[in-house]
C-alpha cells in the first residue's frame, strides 16, 4: 500500500495547474446514460473515482474511452443492456448513486445498490427518493438495493427539498430532463457542479433554467442528443493548493483558478492575513511574512464555506496566532483528521460539530493515518508546515480526489514523495 512522505518545508514558489472537478465529472459521466448519442467530456481529472465511475457505466453497457492520457472521456450509451448498479462497485464510491435518475429516465427502471454510510457521516438517500417519487417513480428497498420503476413514465412536478442536497438535486435534475411536462426543484443546491451539469444537459438539448439559484425549472423533452462539454475547474483542489503557500509561506499561482468558485473561502484567507489576487491565468496566493491569524469558520452549502475544505483549513489553523472555532454543519462526523493533527502536536478540542483549535507555534512530523479524502490532504499540508518528517498512510483515499499530488506540490518546491510500504 502506498504512503506519502512529506518533510517540513520552506516557502513554496511557482505554478500549480488545477484539474477539472471530480464532483462535476462524477455527475456529468452518468448524464451520458440519458442519450443514445455520444457525450464527450474534456478537462476531465485523472482520478481513481473517475475509473470507478467508468467501471460502473461499463457494467451497465455504456462505453467509456479515455483519451489524451485521461483528460478526455468519450462516452457512448447506445446500448444499455444492464439496469443493475452492483454493490461491489457502488460501495467503493457514493457518487455511484448518480446513475439512478438517468437510468430511470432512459429505461423506466433501475436497480441501484444503496451506497451506505461512510467515514464522514450516514449520508442517507431519502431526498433523492422523495424527488424521484414526486416525478412518478415507485421505489422500494430490497436486499440493500433500491428497486425503482416508472411504469407510466416520469411526469414533471414541483419538488421542494427539505435540504439543498447536491446529489439529490443532480439525480432529480437529470431525471426531469426526460420527464413529461415541467419540473421545479425548490431549495435546489446551488453548487458550481450543478451549474456545470445543467450547462452540459443544455448542450445535449435539455431545457433548464435557474441553475445556480434555489429554484431550477426543467421543461422535459423527448430525447437528448450528443455533446462535448469541458468539466468546470475543481474548486476544492483549487482551495487545497491555495492553502499550501498560505501555510508554508511563499507565492504560488493556481492556473485556471477562478475567484467566483471560492469567494467565501477567499474571504476567510483574507481574514487570516493571506493575499489572494486574480491574474491572467488564475489566482495567486502569497504569505510573505508573519503568522497566520486565527479565524472562525462555519461550513455551509454553496456559496458558503465548503465542507470539503474544512479539514485543510483546520490544518492551517493549528499554527495560527490565537484560537479558532470551526463548525461543521453539513456532515455529522467530519473531524476525523483532528486526532491525527493532535498526534502532530496540534491543540484541538472537538465537541459534537464544533472544533476549537488553539494555535501552537509549530507542528511536529509524525506517522498519521488518512481516514477520508480531505482528511488525507489536510495531513499532507500539515506535514509540509511541520518540523521533521510526516508519513501519511492509506493514501488511496487521496487518489480519489487529487491527481498526481506529488508532482503538483513537488513542482512548487515541496518535499513530498510516494513510497510503497510493506
Ligand atoms: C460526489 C459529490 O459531489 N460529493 C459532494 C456532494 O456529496 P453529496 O451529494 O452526498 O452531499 P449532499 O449535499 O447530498 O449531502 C449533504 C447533507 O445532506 C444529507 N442528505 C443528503 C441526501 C439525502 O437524501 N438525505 C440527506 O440527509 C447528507 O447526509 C449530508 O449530511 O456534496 C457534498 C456537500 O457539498 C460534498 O461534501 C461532497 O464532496
Ligand atoms: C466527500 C467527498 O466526496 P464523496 O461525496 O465522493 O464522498 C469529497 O469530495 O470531499
Amino acid at each position: 500500500m502506498d504512503s506519502i512522505v512529506v518533510r517540513g518545508n520552506g516557502p513554496l514558489k511557482g505554478q500549480i495547474p488545477i484539474a477539472g472537478a471530480k464532483n462535476a465529472c462524477l455527475t456529468l459521466m452518468p448524464a451520458t446514460l440519458l442519450s443514445e448519442e455520444p457525450l464527450t467530456l474534456t478537462n476531465a481529472p485523472r482520478l481513481s473515482d473517475i475509473k470507478t465511475m467508468s467501471e460502473l457505466l461499463g457494467s451497465l453497457g455504456a462505453e467509456v474511452t479515455s483519451l489524451q492520457d485521461g483528460k478526455v472521456l468519450a462516452m457512448s450509451s447506445h446500448d444499455i443492456n444492464n439496469h443493475i448498479a452492483d454493490y461491489d462497485i457502488v460501495r467503493k464510491m457514493r457518487a455511484s448513486n448518480l446513475v439512478l435518475g438517468p437510468m430511470l429516465a432512459r429505461l423506466g427502471h433501475a436497480v441501484v445498490s444503496l451506497p451506505g454510510g461512510c467515514a464522514i457521516g450516514a449520508r442517507p438517500m431519502d431526498l433523492h427518493i422523495f424527488g424521484l417519487e414526486k416525478l412518478g417513480a415507485e421505489i422500494e428497498l430490497k436486499d440493500g438495493y433500491l428497486h425503482a420503476k416508472a411504469p407510466n413514465g416520469l411526469k414533471g412536478a414541483v419538488i421542494e427539498l427539505a435540504f439543498a442536497s447536491v446529489g439529490a438535486t443532480e439525480n432529480i435534475l437529470m431525471a426531469a430532463t426526460l420527464a413529461k411536462g415541467t419540473t421545479v426543484i425548490k431549495n435546489a443546491a446551488r453548487e458550481p457542479e450543478i451549474v456545470d451539469l445543467a450547462t452540459c444537459l443544455r448542450a445535449m438539448g435539455a431545457q433548464i433554467e435557474g441553475d445556480g439559484t434555489s429554484d431550477i425549472t426543467i421543461q422535459g423533452v423527448d430525447r437528448l442528443h450528443g455533446a462535448t462539454h469541458p468539466v468546470v475547474t475543481d474548486r476544492i483542489e483549487l482551495g487545497t493548493f491555495m492553502l499550501a503557500p498560505a501555510f508554508c509561506g511563499g507565492e504560488v499561482e493556481l492556473l485556471g483558478g477562478r475567484l467566483d468558485l471560492v469567494e467565501s473561502f477567499v474571504a476567510k484567507l483574507h481574514e487570516a492575513g493571506i493575499d489572494v489576487e486574480e491574474t491572467d491565468k488564475g489566482l495567486k496566493v502569497a504569505r510573505k511574512n508573519g503568522r497566520v491569524k486565527a479565524v472562525d469558520v462555519t461550513t455551509e452549502p454553496f456559496p458558503g464555506f465548503p465542507t470539503d475544505l474544512q479539514a485543510q483549513f483546520m490544518a492551517m489553523m493549528c499554527t495560527a496566532a490565537g484560537t479558532s472555532v470551526l463548525e461543521e454543519k453539513i456532515f455529522e462526523n467530519r473531524f476525523m483528521h483532528a486526532p491525527e493533527l493532535i498526534r502532530m502536536g496540534a491543540n484541538i478540542e472537538v465537541h459534537g460539530g464544533t472544533a476549537t483549535v488553539h494555535g501552537v507555534e509549530k507542528l511536529k512530523g509524525a506517522r498519521v493515518m488518512a481516514t477520508d479524502l480531505r482528511a488525507s490532504v489536510s495531513l499532507i499540508l500539515a506535514g509540509l508546515a511541520a518540523e521533521g518528517e510526516t508519513i501519511v498512510s492509506r493514501v488511496y483515499h487521496l487518489d480519489r480526489g487529487y491527481e498526481r499530488i506529488e508532482e503538483k506540490l513537488g513542482g512548487v518546491g515541496a518535499h513530498i514523495e510516494r513510497v510503497q510500504e510493506q
